[in-house]
């Protein structure tokens, strides 16, 4: 089944277009927590694992979609690649889809391997396996068309998705991306590119398998990108703890409440770091995080068109 189409039916299910961002940092894992495993790199690889799929347990009945951020994993090594492949698994085995954030590409042959090992199959033997099998990958789209394409076809056969980098949310976005070439930004430029990489590749919603990263923290661009780019599905950072806020993200919806998905890393899995959770919660860092995901439905169900999502049944 096209991307899109999964990841809009899930949405409607759950009732929200939350992305949870995981992104393990071992020096924020709650302390009673982290004291249980061991202090060498395996522990700590090991703890990741544990805390991710602790994290999936809470937010799985909840939420439609989870994103790894691959470089917390990869810190540690191939124990933190193994932890990172098996939260991955258990995330989509409790029926989440899952977004790896790797940010990848290079040259088109290398291009086609990313693309293979993180979305497709790869040969084993006499056949072919898939590797991590994540439903979605994020991708650096500055290469150009030659690296974008091998990640489309493959996406494209397998039914997966690519969000690429368009409008990132980071303070120094604007360095490269706000150039002016030929009249335009270079992220219009970007934009543009991307709109045709993705019109052949549209499911039965409308909305292609390609979409875009857009940074909840530059309003403006979000919806200024909204209105060029229909038809394309944003996976929009920077809410809560970069400071974008639900009236930012907002244009970034279609009428349906539809189109985007808002990730929250940090606000969401380190929610019981906040002395108010502490004081609510104590030790219980699975509730905390299950009240502040709970808080950041009903902000976007009130302030943005995903209040249109919130049917009686998804209730
Ligand atoms: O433009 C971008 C692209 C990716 N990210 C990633 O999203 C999360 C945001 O984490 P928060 O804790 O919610 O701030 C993180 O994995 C980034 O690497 C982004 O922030 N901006």
């Amino acid at each position: 089944m096209h991307f899109a189409d999964r990841l809009n039916a899930a949405v409607k299910r759950v009732g929200t277009p939350i992305c949870v961002g995981i992104d393990p940092r071992p020096e924020d894992l709650p302390p009673e927590f982290l004291d249980k495993f061991p202090g060498d790199r395996p522990g700590v690889a090991e703890s990741l694992r544990v805390f991710g799929d602790g994290v999936v347990d809470v937010v799985a009945p909840l939420v439609p979609i989870v994103k790894f951020q691959a470089a917390f994993y990869e810190a540690y090594g191939p124990e933190g690649f193994a932890a990172l492949h098996a939260t991955a698994q258990y995330a989509q085995g409790k029926g989440l889809l899952v977004l790896i954030d790797g940010k990848r590409n290079d040259i088109g042959s290398t291009a086609d391997a990313y693309a293979r090992a993180y979305l497709g199959k790869v040969p084993v033997g006499e056949s072919f396996e898939p590797s991590w099998n994540a439903d979605g990958l994020t991708v650096n789209p500055y290469l150009g068309s030659d690296g974008i394409t091998p990640f489309v076809k493959v996406a494209a056969r397998e039914g997966k998705g690519l969000y690429a980098l368009v409008r990132t949310s980071n303070a120094s976005a604007g360095e490269f991306q706000d150039l002016i070439a030929d009249g335009k930004a270079i992220y219009q430029h970007v934009a543009q590119r991307l709109a045709q990489w993705a019109e052949p590749y549209r499911g039965a919603s409308g909305y292609s398998l390609l979409g875009a990263v857009v940074g909840a923290t530059y309003p403006d661009q979000l919806a200024e990108l909204r209105a060029t780019l229909p038809g394309i599905p944003f996976l929009v950072p920077g809410y809560g703890t970069q400071g974008g806020s639900s009236k930012d993200v907002a244009p970034a919806f279609d009428t349906d409440g539809l189109g985007a998905i808002i990730n929250n890393s940090r606000g969401l899995t380190y929610a019981y770091s906040r002395p108010a959770a502490r004081a609510k919660y104590g030790a219980e860092w699975q509730a905390a995080i299950e009240g502040a995901v709970h808080e950041m439905i009903a902000d976007l169900a009130e302030n943005t068109n995903a209040g249109k999502l919130r049917t009686p049944t998804a209730e």
